[in-house]
């Protein structure tokens, strides 16, 4: 970013595509005072988002001032296309892969209007679709790629850098080719694997799917998303993750070597580089990652009892850096992991067993 002001975004802001993504934008916008108008394909969307407090239906005398493309990937082109000639607005799209739609854009539009084309990526989303699974916080803290080409507006891209921060999001400026290979790592690849994971589980016996427990689903959550989805963000950058799956190849040639060979050194190198892989994430704000442990409390399955635990966290003065929670089939308790910073994780333990949590170590 430069140090120029960014331009302040002060609508209206259409989004075009009100799903997961679309009606998050919309959600913030709409809370911050900005008018959202919506488009959609589909018009029960238009009509759940425009309950859920989202914006409203766009009308053709709507002249909005940025334009939002939150479709799914095969259909993004066309529709930074289509609203760039509709509109003169700044136009983004929220895709996963960038420099596919933008090298479909190029031919299709003359030089001004590309300059008004800044595509980004928001690091955020769920394994669910549509606007119900839409939430105003879903963007908070995270990263959100802003991937200008070289003859983008300068204006245009602190428009969009404008729309990360007004999300809560942090911009992270990077060039769409680079900005392909990033993702092929850090999201492309990890949803494979958790796809090959899951796979192994849909006919597995019921007695063994019945001892699924915190690691399992920690693995395979996103494999729940929409196949649909998916395969158009992965035909759209083949190319960076077949390289990474050649190499994820070998990997799986020497595990599968030390493991059978029983030789301790090799299998115990390959565990430890998984330990620096996941040192290496940054911490949610960016920066250098700040070590975590997992506090695992059983609470009771009745109202009330979530927040009293919150509650006392926030009076022993441990702060909750994130939290997932575990219904265990058939118990009358479920099971919450409150992520803490490591250092303040014994301190948590002993003062939640001391006010009669049942905390397991
Ligand atoms: N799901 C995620 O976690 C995530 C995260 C970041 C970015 N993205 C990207 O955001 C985009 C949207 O993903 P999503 O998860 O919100 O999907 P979604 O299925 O929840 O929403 C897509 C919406 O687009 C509408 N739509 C489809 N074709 C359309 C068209 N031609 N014109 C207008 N509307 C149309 C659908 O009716 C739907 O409401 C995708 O390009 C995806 O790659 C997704
Ligand atoms: O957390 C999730 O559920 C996601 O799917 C998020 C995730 C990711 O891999 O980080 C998935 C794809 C999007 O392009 C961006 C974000």
């Amino acid at each position: 970013m430069t140090d120029d002001p960014l331009p302040a975004l002060t609508g209206p802001v259409e989004v075009v595509g009100a799903g997961l993504i679309g009606t998050s934008i919309a959600l913030v916008c709409s809370r911050l005072g900005i008018e959202v108008v919506l488009r959609d394909a589909s018009e029960e969307n238009i009509r759940t988002a425009h309950g859920l407090g989202a914006g409203r239906a766009a009308t053709d005398a709507d002249r909005p001032q940025l334009v939002v493309v939150a479709v799914p990937p095969a259909r993004i082109a066309d529709a930074i296309v289509e609203a760039l000639g509709r509109t003169d607005a700044v136009v983004t799209d929220v895709g996963s892969v960038k420099a596919a739609p933008l090298a479909a854009v190029t031919p299709r539009v003359g030089a001004a209007d590309l300059a008004r084309y800044v595509g980004s990526h928001p690091m955020a989303g769920s394994e669910r679709s549509g606007p119900l699974a839409a939430s105003a916080a879903l963007f908070d803290g995270r990263p959100w790629a802003v991937t200008p080409h070289g003859s983008a507006d300068s204006h245009a891209v602190g428009l969009v850098e404008s729309l990360v921060l007004e999300c809560g999001a942090a911009p992270v400026r990077m060039g769409p080719t680079e900005h392909d290979r990033a993702v092929a790592r850090i999201s492309h690849l990890p949803h494979l694997a958790a796809v090959l994971v899951a796979g192994r589980l849909a006919t597995a016996p019921v007695e063994h799917l019945a001892l699924s427990g915190q690691g399992v689903r920690d693995v395979t959550r996103v494999a729940a998303s929409d196949p649909a989805l998916w395969q158009q963000i992965l035909e759209a950058n083949s190319e960076a993750v077949l390289d990474l799956l050649a190499e994820v190849r070998a990997d799986l040639d020497a595990l599968m070597t030390a493991v059978a060979a029983d030789s301790g050194p090799d299998l115990v190198e390959i565990l430890a580089r998984g330990n620096a892989g996941t040192a290496a994430i940054p911490g949610k704000h960016g920066g250098p990652a700040r070590p975590t442990r997992s506090v695992f409390v059983a609470v009771p399955d009745h109202p009330g009892e979530l927040a009293r635990l919150f509650g006392d966290a926030g009076e022993i003065g441990v702060n909750i850096e994130d939290v997932h929670i575990d219904h265990d089939p058939g118990r009358p308790v479920g099971l919450t992991e409150l992520v803490v910073e490591r250092g303040s994780a014994e301190r948590l333990l002993a003062a939640l067993e001391s006010r009669g949590w049942t905390t397991h170590r």
